[in-house]
C-alpha cells in the first residue's frame, strides 16, 4: 500500500520545521529493497516509526493524523531521507514529565530496522528543538568539575592525563591497586577497563579499599588530587546502586574524586539514567564498548558514532568515548573531531543539522584506544585543543621505564604540542617523552622517521 499521501510532504521546508520548534528531525541514509519505490518505502518507514502500520486501520481518527511522522526530504541518489517527528509522539515520564531516550530510540530506530521493504537505513544526524533540550536531563557534572578538583582553572583547564588499568582482566586486588598507584605518581585519572567489576579473582569489596589507599598514598606523595572512574555497570539497577554506594562509602572524604563508569551502549539508556539521576554529584563516564556493531562505517544500519555521542549528552553523560580520530587503534577518521565539537560546544553544525544546546552542560570527549605520548601531538593538532580526558592504557603500562614515566610522558606530550615545539627537539629535554620513542618504536618509526639518529646523537 502506498502511504506517501499521508506520511510524506515534500513541500515542507526544513527551516520552517526548525523555526516551528515542534518537531524532532532525523536524517537517514535509506535504501529500499529492489522493486520498491523510494518515496513509497520512505513513507512506509515513517508510518512504522510513528502512528502507522502497513495497512489503514479503522481506529485512526483526525487527531491521530496530527502525530504522523512525515518524510519531508528525499534524494534517492545519495540515499538521503529526512523525517520530521512531532514532539508529542515521544513518551514522557509519569514522575516528572521529562523525555526519555528509550522512546526516541524505539520510534526513530525501532521497528524500522527490520522492515521487509527496506534494504538498510542508518541515522546520520538528528535535530532536537529547544523544548526537547529542556526536557532531557543533560549532564549534571562536566570537565570543569574535574579541573576544579585538580586545582586548575575551570575554563580551558587543559589535558587530563589518564589510563586504564591493564591488563584488562586478570589482576588480583593487590597488583591492581599497585598498578593504580604507579600511574597516579605521574598522571591524573584512572578508569576501570570496561569489563572490570567484581570478578571472583578481584572482588570489588577487596579491590576498591586498596585503590582508595593507593589514591591516598599517591596524593600524599605528589601533593596533587587524583581521579578514579569506577565501573558500576550491572544488569540490575539495584546492583548498580549497591556498587556505587559501596564505592562512595569506601572513598569517604575522597568520594568527590570518583567518577562512575557505565557501559552505556551494551547497558542502554536506563543504565545511564540510573547513574545520572541516582548520583548527580558524580561525573558520569559513558563507555561505549560494543557500539561498533551499529556505528561502524561498514554498518549500513543503526546510527553513527556522532549520533551516539549526541544522544549521550542529552542523556546526561559527563563524558563519552569518541574514539581517537584516526590516531589510535580503533576505527575512526580525522573528521570525527566533529563528534567532539558537537558535545562540547553550545551550538554546532552537524553533518546535516545546526544544533543549539541552550546552555546544556557539555559532555567531555574521552580519547581512548591505542594512544600514547607519540600519537598525542598529532591528535591535539587535528582537534585544535587539549581540553579532553585521555586514557592511554598500553601507552602508560607499555612505557619501558614505569607506568609513572608513561603518565609523565603523556603530560609532556601535551606540553610539547601546546608550546608548539618540535617533538624531537622537545624529547631532547624531556626524558619520559624521549623514552616513549624507545617504548613504542613502531609508532616512532612511522611518525618521526630518523628519530633514533636524532635522539642518540643528542646523548
Ligand atoms: O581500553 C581501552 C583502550 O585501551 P588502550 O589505551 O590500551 O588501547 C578502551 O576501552 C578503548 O579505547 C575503547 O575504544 P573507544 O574509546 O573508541 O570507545
Ligand atoms: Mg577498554
Amino acid at each position: 500500500m502506498d502511504q506517501s499521501a499521508r506520511y510524506s510532504d515534500l513541500s515542507l521546508k526544513e527551516e520552517d520545521l526548525i523555526k516551528g520548534g515542534r518537531h524532532i528531525l532525523v536524517a537517514y541514509k535509506m535504501k529500499p529493497k529492489s522493486g520498491y519505490g523510494y518515496l513509497e518505502a520512505a513513507a512506509h518507514f515513517a508510518a512504522e516509526s510513528s502512528t502507522g502500520t502497513n495497512v489503514e486501520v479503522s481506529t485512526t481518527d483526525d487527531f491521530t493524523k496530527g502525530l504522523d511522522a512525515l518524510v519531508y526530504h528525499i534524494d534517492e541518489a545519495t540515499e538521503d531521507m529526512r523525517i520530521a517527528y512531532p514532539i508529542d509522539l515521544f513518551d514522557r515520564n509519569v514522575t516528572d514529565g521529562r523525555m526519555m531516550m528509550v522512546s526516541f530510540l524505539t520510534l526513530v530506530i525501532g521497528n524500522n530496522q527490520g522492515m521487509g521493504d527496506i534494504e538498510h537505513a542508518k541515522i546520520h544526524d538528528f535535530y532536537m528543538p529547544e523544548r526537547a533540550i529542556q526536557l532531557f536531563d543533560g549532564p549534571s557534572k562536566d570537565i570543569s568539575d574535574m579541573w576544579r578538583i585538580l586545582g586548575r582553572p575551570v575554563k580551558d583547564g587543559g589535558y587530563i592525563a589518564g589510563t586504564i588499568i591493564k591488563p584488562k582482566l586478570g589482576l588480583r586486588p593487590e597488583p591492581f591497586a599497585q598498578a593504580a598507584y604507579q600511574f597516579w605518581l605521574g598522571g591524573d585519572f584512572i578508569k576501570n577497563d570496561e569489563p572490570q567489576g567484581n570478578q571472583v579473582f578481584s572482588p570489588m569489596k577487596k579491590t576498591i579499599p586498596l585503590v582508595v589507599d593507593a589514591m591516598k598514598r599517591a596524593q600524599d606523595e605528589t601533593g596533587q588530587a587524583k581521579l578514579f572512574s569506577a565501573n558500576i555497570t550491572a544488569d540490575d539497577h539495584y546492583e548498580m546502586c549497591a556498587r556505587a554506594d559501596f564505592i562512595l562509602e569506601a572513598f569517604g572524604p575522597d568520594a568527590d574524586k570518583v567518577a562512575f563508569l557505565v557501559d552505556g551502549y551494551v547497558g542502554g539508556p536506563g543504565m545511564i539514567t540510573t547513574a545520572r539521576r541516582q548520583y548527580p554529584n558524580q561525573y558520569l563516564h559513558y563507555h561505549r564498548a560494543g557500539h561498533g556493531a551499529v556505528t561502524s562505517p561498514s554498518a549500513k544500519r543503526g546510527y553513527t558514532a556522532f549520533v551516539l555521542a549526541k544522544m549521550s549528552r542529552l542523556q546526561g553523560a559527563s563524558g563519552i568515548h569518541v574514539g581517537t580520530m584516526g590516531f589510535g587503534k580503533m576505527e575512526g577518521e580525522n573528521d570525527d573531531k566533529l563528534i567532539a565539537y558537537m558535545i562540547e560546544r553550545d551550538e554546532c553544525q552537524g553533518p546535516v543539522y545546526f544544533q543549539k544546546w541552550y546552555g546544556m552542560k557539555p559532555t567531555t570527549p574521552i580519547i581512548s584506544g591505542g594512544m600514547n605520548a607519540l600519537r598525542l601531538p598529532g591528535f591535539f593538532k587535528n582537534l585544535g585543543h587539549g581540553n579532553v580526558i585521555n586514557t592511554s592504557g598500553g601507552g602508560s603500562y607499555g612505557h619501558i621505564d614505569s607506568p609513572a614515566a608513561g603518565a609523565i610522558s603523556l603530560r609532556q606530550s601535551y606540553e610539547c604540542w601546546k608550546s608548539g615545539a618540535d617533538p624531537i627537539e622537545f624529547a631532547k629535554e624531556h626524558k619520559e617523552f624521549a623514552r616513549a620513542f624507545a617504548s613504542f618504536p613502531g609508532d616512532a618509526d612511522k611518525l618521526f622517521p630518523g628519530w633514533r639518529d636524532k635522539l642518540s646523537a643528542h646523548k
